[in-house]
């Protein structure tokens, strides 16, 4: 059984590293393999704006690039009240990496979480 609840503390966790200078936001993420491997993310900004990378694909691509690819969970946590809302490009990314997975939203301390999908986070999304 997948510890939602720890996964999520993981990710809070995350948010620590987070380089954030310009928002000042901080997201962290912990992906969960089916080996029981753990890879947390956290958002890296970058002067030029769009060089930016968020903590969901931070934590996504460490998986891939240490070759664990069955990633069943996900855990997303941000700077808010509510449970965070993954941005559209990370939703993609979620889809084809992660399309198995159960995604758990967060809020800044793991008091509010939602859990949902990747296809639900993103209907009608483009595969090849
Ligand atoms: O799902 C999200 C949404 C935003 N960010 C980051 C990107 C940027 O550093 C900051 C503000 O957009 O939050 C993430 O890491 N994940
Ligand atoms: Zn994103």
């Amino acid at each position: 059984m997948i510890d939602e609840k720890r996964l999520v503390e993981k990710a809070v966790a995350a948010m620590k590293n987070a380089y954030v200078p310009y928002s000042r936001f901080r997201v962290g993420a912990c992906a969960l393999a089916s080996d029981g491997s753990e890879f947390t993310g956290c958002n890296i900004e970058n002067a030029s704006y769009g060089l930016t990378i968020c903590a969901e694909r931070v934590a996504l691509y460490k998986a891939y690039s240490e070759g664990k690819r069955d990633i069943v969970a996900l855990a997303v946590a941000a700077e808010v009240e509510e449970p965070v809302s993954p941005c559209g490009a990370c939703r993609q990314v979620i889809l084809e990496l992660a399309g198995n997975a159960v995604v758990i939203l967060s809020n800044r301390d793991g008091s509010r979480v939602m859990r949902t999908t990747p296809g639900e986070l993103l209907p009608y999304g483009f595969k090849l």
